[in-house]
């Protein structure tokens, strides 16, 4: 068997509890979206995002719209880029704080400093990745990786966005190990030839995927994987 390279991580549900994500951040944004799309309103980002809300659903409310996916938990572009803006005040201010599963940052230190490449993949946009890990519990962890992909490479669920990952960092397939908790983003990620591992957390009662490695922490992924510990 190969050696891993590159362990690609999710983060809701894998690195930081699900709760946190529903009841903190989802709840942040809802709230400060009205005043984001006013005083926001000549952002790019802003501009592109209401054009493509208005593309999925013609003539329809954006804000009840957004309201509508956040509670459905829709993993759609425009929603996870107005987000990312929605959350940047509340990480900045310190109104917000990401609340990492312990055994993460640990785990991740260790990992780096081995010579592991680490990058994350997450329906959440790359510059709500960075935030998330720059204002963690556990300090700013930004630099323990080389890369944040989000929905731009494709969606989480299909084999061709590993295979576009796996030739961005320049590595094999069977050299990456992708750690999520979502059994169907695991079976993609196994069609395009990587490793893989779920992350079965207690706290967010996942259900186990069938045919799939699993874990309840990334303790236990070090010692399945050979993986140095902490
Ligand atoms: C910066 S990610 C915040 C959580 C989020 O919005 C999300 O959609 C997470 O999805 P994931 O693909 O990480 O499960
Ligand atoms: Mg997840």
């Amino acid at each position: 068997m190969s050696t891993v390279r590159l362990i690609l991580l999710d983060i809701e549900g894998t690195t930081l509890p699900i709760s946190f994500v529903k009841d903190v951040l989802f709840p942040y944004s809802d709230k400060v979206m009205p005043e984001l799309l006013l005083e926001q309103a000549d952002n790019p980002l802003v501009k592109v995002a209401l054009a493509d809300i208005e593309a999925a659903n013609p003539g329809c409310d954006p804000l009840a719209q957004l309201h509508d996916w956040t509670v459905h938990d829709e993993k759609v572009a425009p929603l996870k880029s107005l987000q990312g803006l929605a959350w940047k005040t509340g990480f900045e201010t310190g109104a917000l704080k990401a609340r990492l599963y312990p055994d993460v940052a640990p785990a991740l230190e260790a990992w780096h400093k081995s010579g592991l490449r680490l990058a994350v993949y997450s329906s959440g946009s790359a510059s709500a990745q960075r935030l998330l890990y720059g204002y963690s519990d556990a300090g700013d962890l930004t630099s323990l990786f080389e890369a944040f992909y989000d929905l731009d490479i494709g969606g989480k669920k299909i084999a061709e966005s590993y295979r576009e990952i796996a030739s961005r960092a320049g590595v094999a397939p069977g050299e990456i190990l992708f750690l999520s908790d979502i059994g169907a983003e695991l079976d993609a990620a196994a069609e395009a030839g990587l490793r893989t591992c779920q992350l079965v957390r207690p706290e967010d009662g996942t259900v186990a995927h069938q045919g799939v490695r699993q874990a309840a922490d990334f303790q236990s992924v070090s010692q399945q994987f050979e993986l140095p510990v902490s």
